[in-house]
């Protein structure tokens, strides 16, 4: 079974929370699988050390499920200091309960001698930065002392170079990455649709904007694109700027740079030698490309054979590269992420797509096999890196007006930036989609796609 991180726990939760299951649920299933998981152990006399945030809250549910047992629970901290609703109100439950509940100032108001199990409920994986005073001295306790010791979802202050030695773990859902020792999952009724289908939490993967960051920490997209066609590479740059990117520069063909350039102010255009992209290009954007972090190529470039021909010698001289619409050819070097449609996939692929669980696989094989990251656009985008795949049922029919694939281009360009390519491309689809939805709720089937641009900063709000 795949072992994930905190991170992705979080994201998970996120993600049931955006379907409609609510962490109160997940917490209640946890704490009731907790419960069965200590009863097995045998013993009556139940010691429940339980911290101020949900991993608390877990072992305060688990209590509830135990009052057939003898259960103290001991609460490191004061009660108001409850961090979160959850816990609190499973808190509150328990206190109407009249359960045996004590707020802990210091380590030296517990005796566990009279237990049978310890139960480690002090931190899940919301724990940050080290671990000192009180709660340091509590790890002490429990490490010391010799009941059979059974830790909540993850060893408390695992990683943070003072974590319990549990007997065994209690983990939910999957085997956390760093656990040691044993541990047994339990299901705590997330579905594996819940983990497939892309949503905000995935928004949490990405990485952020640190306090400390400068300009162009956010990320510097260049978009290659334009020539017969001129929007299409300033929606991309637009969308890339409203997607978070610091700097975007276009470089663009001469003829189709000036009315880019008119397009907005917000973006820096780079005009190009000729009217298409050609072999004359190539120096100039051999100094271009190592000065931005990612490069989003193809929109509006046209099929020329000299363009292509260009764009073959261009790819292998980017690092991260998203290749779309008309960079999508067959015997192309591609790499990166590739963001295409069913038709650009069968170009580039030879491959037709069928429906249903068919068509995943033949997506995921090509992904492995080409080591991409693959984009599939569709009702249901599918995302894959040839090993994970993850669905995106964000947008609607109001979207295939055109441009709509410029815009999905451009915030892929502007994740890529800040996260690996398979994560920048989920949270893209589930953005584009997403901020297409907002504006369909206000203009139906008049959408065009400097509509979508305008609402990915809403869609962003997780
Ligand atoms: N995310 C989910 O889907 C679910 C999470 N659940 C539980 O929720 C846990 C995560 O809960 P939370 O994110 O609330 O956080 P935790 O309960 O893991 O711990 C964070 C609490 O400890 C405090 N804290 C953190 N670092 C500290 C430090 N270094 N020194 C002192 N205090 C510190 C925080 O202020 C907060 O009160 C999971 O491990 C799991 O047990 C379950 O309810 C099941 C569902
Ligand atoms: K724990």
């Amino acid at each position: 079974m795949r072992y994930i991180s905190a991170e992705e726990m979080g994201a998970i939760d996120a993600n049931c929370a955006y379907l409609g299951i609510s962490t109160l649920q997940l917490m209640e299933n946890a704490g009731a699988a907790l419960a069965n998981e200590i009863r097995a152990i045998g013993g009556r006399r139940i010691a429940i050390i339980a911290g101020r945030g949900n991993n608390g809250g877990d072992a305060f549910v688990a209590a509830r499920h135990l009052d057939d047992l003898d259960v103290t629970v001991f609460l490191i901290g004061r009660a108001r200091d409850i961090s979160t609703e959850e816990a609190r109100r499973n808190w509150d439950v328990l206190r109407r309960l009249e359960f045996d509940l004590r707020e802990i100032k210091d380590v030296s108001e517990i005796d566990l001698s009279g237990y049978d199990v310890v139960v480690d409920a002090l931190f899940g994986t919301g724990v940050r930065g080290p671990i000192k005073g009180l709660e340091g001295d509590i790890i002490d306790l429990i490490n010391s002392c010799g009941k059979h010791i059974v830790s909540v979802d993850v060893p408390s202050g695992m990683g943070t170079g003072k974590e319990v030695s549990p007997d065994i773990t209690v983990t939910f859902h999957r085997p956390k990455i760093g656990m040691r020792g044993d541990f047994r999952v339990v299901s705590i009724g997330i579905p594996r649709m819940a983990e497939f289908l892309v949503g905000p939490g995935d928004l949490k993967l990405l990485g952020r904007r640190g306090p400390e960051s400068h300009k162009g920490d956010s990320g510097r997209i260049l978009v290659i694109g334009g020539g017969p066609y001129t929007g299409a590479p300033a929606l991309s740059a637009m969308a890339a700027l409203r997607a978070g990117a610091d700097i975007v520069t276009v470089a663009a063909p001469k003829s189709a740079a000036d009315t880019i350039s008119s397009f907005s102010p917000n973006m820096i255009v780079r005009p190009l030698t000729s009217d298409r992209l050609c072999m004359a290009d190539i120096d100039i954007l051999k100094g271009l490309i190592p000065r931005h972090d990612v490069v989003v190529i193809g929109m509006g470039l046209g099929r020329d054979e000299e363009t292509l021909k260009a764009v073959s010698q261009i790819l292998p001289l980017c690092d991260r590269v998203v290749i779309d619409a008309d960079a999508l050819q067959p015997d192309m070097p591609l790499k990166g992420i590739v963001t295409p449609h069913a038709g650009e996939f069968r170009r580039i692929s030879g491959l037709d797509l069928p429906k249903g669980k068919e068509r995943i696989e033949i997506v995921k094989r090509f992904a492995r096999e080409m080591g991409l990251v693959v984009l599939l656009k569709g009702r249901m985008d599918i995302i894959t890196d040839g090993e994970i795949v993850r669905g995106n049922t964000t947008g609607n029919p109001g979207m295939t007006v055109g441009g709509t694939g410029d815009v999905l281009a451009g915030i892929t360009g502007a994740f890529y930036a800040r996260a690996d390519a398979l994560r920048a491309a989920a949270a893209a689809a589930f953005v584009n989609g997403r901020a297409g939805d907002l504006v369909y709720r206000e203009r139906d089937f008049g959408m065009v796609a400097t509509d979508l641009i305008d609402k990915i900063p809403e869609a962003m709000m997780v």
